[in-house]
């Protein structure tokens, strides 16, 4: 893909969270790794509705600002995720509606916030730890994402939001869709009781 397909594709996604009620206001944030590896991000204070493929911020995996408007403030846990799993080449973070809800619940699990009854997130994602609350931008998000990065797909920022990634920003978009849908189900289910899958029917959709 050239960088300039990167850019529409990035403006379209943003818009097709936005129209569909994914994404408000100025919330959330995207990136994908371009052919030459370095970083497509939106900018910061954006509306991921109204992207522009021309103004998006490109940066190093270092960090350093190269063009476009000034990267979000949630770069660096974006790079921290890039640095310590090679196989990502995107990132999509929401305020999604039900994941957000979600994230503010006590007593959640932090190993995996979604316990499996349903197979395509196991299949799509698999375990969702939780990240403990930072404010936006803080440096320690990024600290604990790194840790995280190698071993999982997803994660829940607590009273925040869903960060996400993908081989692609299509495969990333499309595990926070079916992140969210999930989270929706849960609260739907509300306090009915559950069939969750069993160990042995969870294992044999991961392996
Ligand atoms: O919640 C926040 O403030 C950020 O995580 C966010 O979603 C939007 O920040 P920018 O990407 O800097 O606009
Ligand atoms: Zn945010």
């Amino acid at each position: 893909m050239t960088e300039q397909q990167a850019r529409e594709q990035m403006v379209k996604l943003g818009a097709s969270f936005f129209q569909r009620g994914y994404a408000t206001g100025s919330a959330g944030n995207l990136s994908m790794m371009l052919e030459d590896g370095h970083l497509l991000a939106t900018p910061t204070g954006s509306c991921l509705g109204e992207l522009d493929p021309d103004t998006l911020s490109k940066v190093t995996l270092d960090g350093e600002w190269l063009s476009g408007d000034k990267p979000s403030k949630e770069i660096s846990f974006h790079r921290a995720i890039y640095l310590n799993k090679p196989e990502c080449k995107a990132v999509v973070h929401l305020h999604s509606l039900y994941l957000t809800a979600l994230s503010c619940l006590q007593g959640l699990d932090s190993k995996n916030c979604i316990k499996p009854f349903t197979p395509y997130v196991v299949m799509r994602v698999g375990d969702v730890p939780v990240v403990p609350y930072y404010r936006p931008g803080d440096a320690r998000l990024g600290e604990d994402l790194a840790r995280l990065a190698p071993h999982f797909n997803a994660f829940l920022l607590a009273n925040h939001g869903p960060v996400v990634v993908g081989k692609s920003l299509r495969e990333a978009a499309d595990n926070t869709e079916e992140l969210e849908e999930t989270a929706r189900l849960i609260f739907t289910l509300g306090d009915r009781p559950i069939r969750y899958l069993s160990d042995d029917e969870v294992a044999e959709l991961r392996s």
